[in-house]
């Protein structure tokens, strides 16, 4: 939080208005704090626990609208009919089924916990996004979030997982998560019609639960019932594949893992599992040049979770990796790997849609940050360094100016952890 902020808040001008609204200066500083708030309140804070900054007036709150649900609420009802109807025909059979089964249990409005089951290709956002035109279109809310932010950039209007329902970073089997009766983030909750969490499997089974708890806590508020319900009587879909990254445990062992994934939590006796089989990628129509490269690829990854690669195993094995996908390059791989993905790096600086069309994603921090030294290397220009945050999240129990003053900035931007 920048410390002239105060300052700024005054100093704010109102270009973003359309030039036909005249807005008094008493008005716009109001507009202004009111702005500062909601992009506040989505991170969890607000100005009203920011000591020494002003509120926006009375006049302004009494028209204060819930921000998150009015985010929700605010897509374009005709553009996202046109999405549905476009996607919806050329859903496939399976896929009809899944899109049937939730669009049933919202209507019903009686709850209900799917997964959807599919390995990579098959469709799952493909549904996710026909799903959320079909509810949104009619002014209903869609909370669509994904276990990584990667993951969550392909969803419309995606968040992660933790962002959207504040839940904590240490998480037990008691675990809550940081929602407050009577805020804006409650309501929303209570409000919302369908959750569609994207790529479950990675994250550990105390997340779910800690959501589980929380809903039927907020909801069960306004509702009696949804105490006695899973996820407080709403629908839920989560999906993803068990082949992939499943919750990564420190020092874990195999049992450890597999008892802390999803489908060892009590959640999971309630489940309903849709499944789809079909690889959409290499469906009629697709690049046909690149059909039996992916397909070969497609076979051989699924070969590998489904663990029949190397011959018969009991989970480790020694396994033959494709030629195209290995970086052969023993002397410097770092180099290979960024030129192989960004082939005349320095020719391509001023191309907007170059980075956007390529990523390298590593294991963990560490590799991320060798490699992404080496590629700011070789840009040229100063590197200015921009911190995502400074400061320590107030649901990790920070209650006093002692334990905060552990935690300075320096120590914080210093810290290498773990998670996505
Ligand atoms: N019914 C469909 N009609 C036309 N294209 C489809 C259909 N279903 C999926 N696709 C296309 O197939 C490709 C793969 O689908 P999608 O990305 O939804 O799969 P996914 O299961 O989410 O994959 P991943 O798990 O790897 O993220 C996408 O290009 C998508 O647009």
């Amino acid at each position: 939080m920048p410390a002239d902020l105060a300052a700024l808040c005054t100093r704010w001008d109102m270009h973003q208005m359309p030039a036909d609204l005249e807005i008094r200066a008493r008005h716009r500083k109001n507009l202004c704090l009111q702005y500062i708030d909601k992009l506040l309140r989505r991170n969890g804070s607000s100005l009203s626990s920011i000591s020494g900054m002003p509120l926006p007036d009375l006049e302004f709150l009494e028209n204060h609208i819930n921000t998150l649900i009015h985010d929700e609420i605010c897509y374009n009802p005709d553009l996202l009919r046109e999405e549905h109807e476009r996607l919806f025909p050329s859903l496939t059979a399976e896929q009809k089924i899944v899109y049937t089964r939730v669009i049933s249990a919202v209507e019903n409005n009686k709850g209900g916990f799917f997964f959807l089951y599919g390995y990579g290709g098959t469709g799952k956002t493909y549904i996710w996004k026909t799903l959320s035109a079909a509810i949104r279109s009619k002014g209903e809310i869609v909370l669509n979030v994904a276990s990584s932010g990667i993951a969550s950039l392909l969803l419309t209007g995606g968040r992660t997982a933790h962002s959207r329902f504040g839940i904590p970073i240490n998480v037990n089997e008691d675990s809550f998560c940081s929602i407050t009766a009577g805020t804006d983030l409650a309501a929303l909750l209570i409000k919302m019609s369908l959750i569609i969490w994207d790529k479950a499997p990675m994250m550990h089974k105390h997340y779910f639960e800690a959501l589980d708890r929380s809903l039927r806590d907020i909801i069960g508020s306004t509702n009696p019932k949804a105490k006695e319900m899973l996820f407080g009587g709403k629908v839920i879909i989560f999906g993803g594949d068990f082949r992939r990254i499943l919750p990564i445990i420190p020092g874990g062992t195999r049992q450890d893992v597999v008892h802390t994934s999803l489908n060892s939590s009590y959640i999971w006796d309630d489940y309903t599992v849709l499944k789809l089989t079909t690889n959409m990628r290499l469906r009629e129509g697709s690049d046909k040049s690149n059909i039996a490269e992916i397909k070969e690829f497609g076979d051989w990854i699924l070969k590998m979770g489904n663990g029949r690669l190397g011959g018969p195993n009991d989970g480790e094995a020694t396994v033959d990796i494709l030629d195209d996908i290995i970086i052969s390059d023993n002397v410097d791989p770092i180099a290979s790997l960024i030129e192989f993905i960004n082939p005349s790096l320095l020719d391509n600086l001023q191309d907007t849609t170059f980075f956007q069309e390529r990523a390298i994603l590593a294991p963990t921090h560490e590799v991320v940050g060798v490699i992404n030294d080496r590629l700011l290397s070789q840009i040229p220009g100063e590197d200015v360094v921009y911190y995502s945050s400074d400061s320590i999240c107030e649901s990790e129990g920070v209650d006093n100016t002692y334990t905060e003053s552990l935690y300075s900035p320096e120590v914080l931007n210093g810290l290498k952890l773990s998670g996505n």
